[in-house]
């Protein structure tokens, strides 16, 4: 094993700072050298009692910092880009937040750029796949103990959304966990998407279409439905359950604790993904830092990031016409043979 992996973060908001302390607290082997935010104030709280980190406010400076080995991408989608084309420059492995790039355009200009490269550099952080519950899930699929599956069911509730949250974010960037989490635990690619619209909830901003419903049509004939709800209002719920030819499984019930106390229980709710996927979060990140010290590169890939931007973009074209739309995927370049199913 190489010695300890110096990491730049991109992006000190609330991944980036999530991502820091993981990497100095929680993770062996790797430290943050440098971070980079444009709000170098939010950066320097980011590093806030850790002695020797770089703060800088461009993107690209905090690469060149000396001990950088590798990168982690936490600045918001349409930063990533260009962040990716740095990293790739210098050769720098990379974990990038999902969306890797929101655009199907943008995605596959990254593609490209690695298949150029000829070796992959990019792990996306789809954390669903780290996930404990998620992981049960895929390997019950994959033992075809419960035959083909038909349908997969799917619940994505958050509390509240974020300022500058748009409807069609409810597709590519929440629903775009669901369509990376179908895509691996099918093994294929979905074929179709449709968006349906409830009325929206009196307690979502206003103009926000909020919950939605979309349905994607897989190329092998499975139904992937989900319903996205980021104003629910009560809590943090992620859900999926798989119909097969030969019985179902769920996961997404039973996370949380039980309190049972003066006559009643009680099950607490998590409030957001912070806690729902702390343990998914933290096994993503070793596996990177594990992986890249050891000159590896696993995990969901660039193409990976690319079919979930070309789902969701279907998707938002959905969202906008009210009809079914195809989804087209470019061919896939010979780097990615296989990944669909990549661990
Ligand atoms: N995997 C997950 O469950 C999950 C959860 C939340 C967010 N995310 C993703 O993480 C990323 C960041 O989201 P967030 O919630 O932390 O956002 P945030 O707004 O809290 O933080 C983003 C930070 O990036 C900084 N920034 C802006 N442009 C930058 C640039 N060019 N270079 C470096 N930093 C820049 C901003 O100043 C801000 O501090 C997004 O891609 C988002 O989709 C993933
Ligand atoms: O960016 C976030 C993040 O990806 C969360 O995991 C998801 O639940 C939210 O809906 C999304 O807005």
């Amino acid at each position: 094993m190489s010695q300890v992996l110096g990491v730049a973060v991109l992006g000190a908001g609330h991944m980036g700072a999530d991502h820091i302390r993981r990497l100095d607290r929680v993770v062996s082997g790797a430290r943050v050298v440098a971070v980079a935010d444009p709000d170098a104030d939010r950066a320097r709280e980011a590093v806030a009692g850790r002695a020797g980190v770089a703060v800088r406010t461009e993107a690209a400076a905090a690469l060149d910092v000396p001990g950088v080995g590798a990168v982690l991408i936490a600045s918001p989608g349409e930063a990533h880009e260009e962040a990716l084309l740095a990293a790739f420059a210098r050769g720098l492995p990379v974990l990038c937040e999902k969306p890797m790039v929101p655009d199907s355009a943008g995605a596959l200009r990254i593609v490209e750029a690695e298949a150029r490269l000829g070796r992959r550099l990019t792990q996306i952080g789809f954390m669903r796949r780290h996930d404990t519950e998620y992981r049960r899930l895929k390997s019950v699929l994959d033992s075809g103990k419960l035959g083909r599956p038909l349908m997969l069911h799917c619940v994505h509730r958050n509390v509240s959304s974020p300022p500058g949250f748009t409807s069609a974010m409810l597709v590519n960037s929440s629903v775009s966990h669901e369509i990376d989490a179908a895509r691996w635990l099918l093994g294929h690619e979905p074929a179709a998407v449709t968006v349906l619209r409830p009325r929206s909830s009196a307690g979502a901003p206003e103009g926000l279409l909020d919950p939605q419903f979309v349905l994607l049509e897989t190329e092998r004939g499975v139904l992937v439905d989900v319903e996205v709800f980021v104003n629910s209002g009560f809590g943090y719920q992620v859900r999926c359950e798989a119909v097969c030819e030969a019985g179902s499984a769920r996961i997404g019930d039973d996370h949380a604790m039980v309190v049972t106390a003066a006559g009643g229980a009680r099950e607490e709710v998590p409030q957001d993904y912070l806690v729902r996927f702390a343990d998914a979060y933290d096994r993503e990140v070793r596996a990177w830092v594990d992986a890249t010290r050891r000159g590896l590169v696993t995990g969901a890939s660039a193409w990976d990031g690319y079919a979930a931007a070309a789902v969701a973009e279907a998707g938002v074209r959905a969202l906008e016409s009210g009809a079914r739309t195809a989804v087209s995927l470019a061919p896939r370049p010979g780097l990615y043979a296989g990944t669909a199913e990549a661990e």
